[in-house]
Formats: structure tokens, sequence, C-alpha cells
């Protein structure tokens, strides 16, 4: 079970506050979605909260200053899946997931086999066990990205980030996407899901973090706050909303 909090967390790059004094306190058992529209400071502020920014404020990870674990604890803690990586080495899939093993091991040795049976477990999750053997750099984009999500959950850590996990998917592939976040989540883990689909934020998210010019516009039960007025607001859009769909329908003049 990990927690994570940030109390008034702030990231200035060339000058600008990209994020502005965000507080919040993440629970172990959610699935909580950052929302926001391009440039809102999404990306920025779950790299602020994993230590991969300089940022004002605090960040702790289960109570304790973020900063006071080795960078091998926080890595077991939390496992972390940027957004839109491009890989450089003709890696076959399986050594790429096998890579999510790397905090657990000690230089130089070796995996174990409750290593590889993570690994098996992580694959099997992300639908990728039969892109075991393919070079990696020949993937499809939505391939690549199930890989790329096979090799965060291999770390099996209690806290999950992952920032745009869907992008590439299609729409069954986005749909097992969730659930398995969500089922992450019902087992007890934190997840932290960058995303844009309003609709499948609304279906799987306990919580939305929408974030707006870097500030926190809005935090809540997405069914509670992803309101007209708040979508108009944040995103300039018009939505049709019902059984559970957000669906943008056009922009606010
Ligand atoms: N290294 C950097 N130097 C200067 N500005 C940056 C840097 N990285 C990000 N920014 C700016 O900070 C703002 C927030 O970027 P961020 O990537 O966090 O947005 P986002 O909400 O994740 O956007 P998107 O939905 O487009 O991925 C943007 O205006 C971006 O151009």
């Amino acid at each position: 079970m990990v927690s994570i909090a940030a109390e008034g967390v702030g990231v200035t790059l060339d000058a600008r506050d990209v994020v502005r004094d965000v507080t919040v306190a993440l629970a172990p058992g959610t699935l909580v979605g950052v929302l926001g529209p391009n440039g809102a400071g999404k990306s920025t502020l779950v790299r602020a909260l994993l230590g991969l920014v300089p940022h004002a404020g605090r960040v702790t990870i289960d109570g304790e200053p973020r900063d006071a674990l080795t960078r091998a604890e926080r890595a077991r803690r939390v496992a972390y899946l940027p957004q839109g990586q491009v890989l450089h080495w003709p890696l076959s899939v399986r050594r790429l997931v096998e890579l999510g093993r790397l905090p657990h091991l000690a230089p130089f040795s070796r995996l174990s086999d409750a290593d590889r049976r993570a690994i098996d477990r992580a694959m099997a999750r992300a639908d990728v066990a039969a892109l075991a053997q393919r070079d990696a750099t020949t993937l499809s984009g939505g391939e690549r990205a199930r890989v790329m999500l096979a090799r965060a959950l291999a770390v099996e850590a209690g806290a999950l980030i992952v920032d745009e996990p869907l992008a590439s998917l299609d729409p069954a592939h986005q749909i097992e996407g969730m659930e398995l976040l969500r089922a992450e989540a019902d087992a007890g883990a934190l997840v932290v899901a960058v995303l844009h689909d309003l609709t499948l934020a609304t279906r799987f998210c306990d919580r939305v973090l929408v974030l707006a010019d870097g500030a926190l516009a809005t935090d809540g039960a997405p069914r509670h706050v992803l309101t007209p007025a708040l979508l108009a607001e944040v995103y300039g859009i018009t939505a049709w909303f019902g059984e559970g769909l957000v669906v943008p329908t056009g922009r606010v003049r």
C-alpha cells in the first residue's frame, strides 16, 4: 500500500509557472485521473511527484519525505510509465519488460524465479505475451504502448503513475487498459493516470484532478466534478452527458 501527498507543489520552467501550488493527498486503492487540456501541466505535475523535475513544495511517499528514500526504494514503491517513450535499442519485448525488475535486483545479480513470475504476470495482463520474442523497435504504436505498460506493471509497485497510457490503443485495448488500471487499484494500488478521454475517466476513475493553466481547477469524483460548466471553462467545449458517457460536441464560442 502506497500513498503520495503533495503540498504546495509548483514548477517553474523557462520563467513560466507551469504547475502552481498543487496540494493533494492520493490514497492507496484509488484510481486517480489527471485531466486537463494540452499544456495544462499534467505531465509536469506527475514528474514533480516523482522528483524528476525541480519543484517548490513538498512531496511525501507513505508519509516520508520523498527525497529521504533512495532512488531504488522510490522505484520499488512507485512505477512510472512516461508519455510517448521512444525505443532506441533493438531489445526483445521480453527483455524490455524484464527491465521493470531492475529496482528489485542487486547490482550484477540475475533474475530470480519470483522476478520471472512477475514478468510473466505483467506480460499476460498487458496482453503482450505473444510478442515476447519480437524486436521491440518493430512494434506498432499500440503494441509498444502495451509493452511499456507491461514493463511498468512488472515492477509490482504499490503505486503506478502512467502518463497517457491509452495513446495509440484501439478501443478494445483502451477499455482493457482501463480495466487493468481499475483492477490494480481494486487490489490496493494507488494508480495515477494522465488521461484525455472524458468518458473513460468518468467510467473508471474514483477521482479526477483537473488542471487548468498549471493549477487545480477541480478535484473530486468524476460524475460530480465534470460538469458542463467545468468543461466549458477548462477545455472550452460543450459536451453531451448521458449513461456514463461524456462526449465532446463542440467548442464554446
Ligand atoms: N523543459 C521545458 N521547458 C520549458 N517549458 C516546458 C518544458 N516542459 C514542458 N514545458 C511547458 O510546460 C507546460 C506544461 O507541459 P506538460 O507537458 O506538463 O503539459 P500536459 O498537460 O502534460 O500537456 P499534453 O496534454 O499536451 O501532454 C507546456 O506549456 C509546456 O510547453
